[in-house]
């Protein structure tokens, strides 16, 4: 059975996120099969309007099912007008994958302000939207690129609440469906797991903090007596060498940017995001809506490449 193609999502019109998808259409067209969903008027490359998404594969240029956000973009400045309309974007491209009429779901970035000012968005990210639109109360958010993997097992939370937020429930979910979709996402057999400590040194011994002693190393003994290949807690500053990241295949750690600034330091151009834990595939670049290069034909596709890329590999269905 042919696969359906992969919804791309406008994001915020604001931000580059409009400009990302006519040099994907160019560098994927008749390798990945995606369709853009957002305002025709918002684009500066040729397209093709659909109706339904089995019309993308006819296309010769970038098929668009057109989404009216009411207004035309103002790179740089959101509307809060336009709110409403980038979080229903996103919604429509969920419906579309639950539905299979397309394979997966690739979002363009948003501002999670503008959105929360202009439309009373309720969620810091497209993570915590999606599992809300699946039903979903537990999923996770993995950067990845061919450098490393990692994932941050407290998201889009202050600095401040991130050790009342670190449980032994939420280290131990994260980890098992971290494994379970990279087992079956991405076809690793047992996939060797590296665990982050919270506190510098991963807390030397109790001296600096007793997050590792008493909360991260029994989930740990207790997963590893499983036969999990999990290794831990390991000083956060040293597991992210060249020599280190060869021992492990997916990087756990306890904060956004403990996770975070190793991957879009090695590999800002190549780094996708991918929910883990959905019923469906999403990825998405790894960069935000660069508001400050945005209408200056500076954006750098490549991000958005890797992620519709990966979205194709991920399904096997
Ligand atoms: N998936 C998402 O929706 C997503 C991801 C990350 C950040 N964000 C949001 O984006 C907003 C801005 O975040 P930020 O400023 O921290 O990060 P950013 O990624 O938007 O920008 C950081 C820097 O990188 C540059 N840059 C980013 N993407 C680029 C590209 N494709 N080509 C060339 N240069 C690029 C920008 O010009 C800027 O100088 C925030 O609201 C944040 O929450 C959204
Ligand atoms: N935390 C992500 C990052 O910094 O790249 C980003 O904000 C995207 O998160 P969502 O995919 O949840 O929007």
């Amino acid at each position: 059975m042919t696969r359906a193609p992969i919804a791309l999502t406008s994001g915020e019109p604001a931000g580059i996120g409009p400009e990302l998808a006519g040099p994907a259409w160019q560098a994927l067209r008749g390798e990945v099969p995606f369709f853009w969903i957002g305002d025709p008027s918002h684009l500066d490359c040729a397209y093709e309007v659909i109706t339904d998404p089995s019309q993308a594969a006819q296309c010769t240029d970038l098929p668009v099912l057109p989404h009216d956000f009411g207004s035309p973009r103002t790179p740089g400045s959101p509307q809060p007008a336009q709110a409403q309309a980038v979080i229903d974007v996103i919604a429509r491209a969920v419906d579309l994958a639950q539905r299979g009429a397309a394979s997966a779901v690739c979002t363009a970035p948003i501002h999670k302000k503008a959105l929360q000012d202009g439309a009373g968005f309720a969620y810091p990210g497209h993570t915590e939207y999606l599992a809300a639109l699946a039903g979903q109360s537990d999923v996770v958010m993995m950067l990845a690129s061919s450098a490393l993997r990692v994932v941050p097992v407290t998201i889009h939370i202050a600095f401040e609440d991130v050790p009342n937020a670190l449980t032994p429930e939420l280290l131990e979910t994260t980890i098992r469906i971290t494994r379970r979709d990279l087992q079956n996402r991405f076809g690793l057999t047992e996939p060797r797991i590296a665990v982050a400590g919270l506190n510098p040194h991963a807390g030397e011994g109790g001296k600096m903090g007793r997050q590792e002693i008493e909360l991260i190393s029994p989930v740990l003994d207790r997963l590893k007596n499983e036969g999990m290949q999990i290794t831990g807690p390991h000083s956060a500053d040293t597991m992210f060498h060249a020599a280190a990241r060869t021992l492990y295949d997916v990087a756990i750690c306890m904060y956004h940017d403990q996770a975070l600034i190793p991957i879009k330091t090695l590999d800002f151009d190549h780094g996708v995001n991918v929910t883990l834990g959905l019923p469906f595939i999403r990825t998405s670049p790894d960069h935000g809506t660069a508001f400050d290069i945005a209408g200056k034909g500076l954006a750098n596709s490549s991000s958005t490449i890797e992620a519709l890329k990966l979205a194709w590999a991920m399904n096997k269905d």
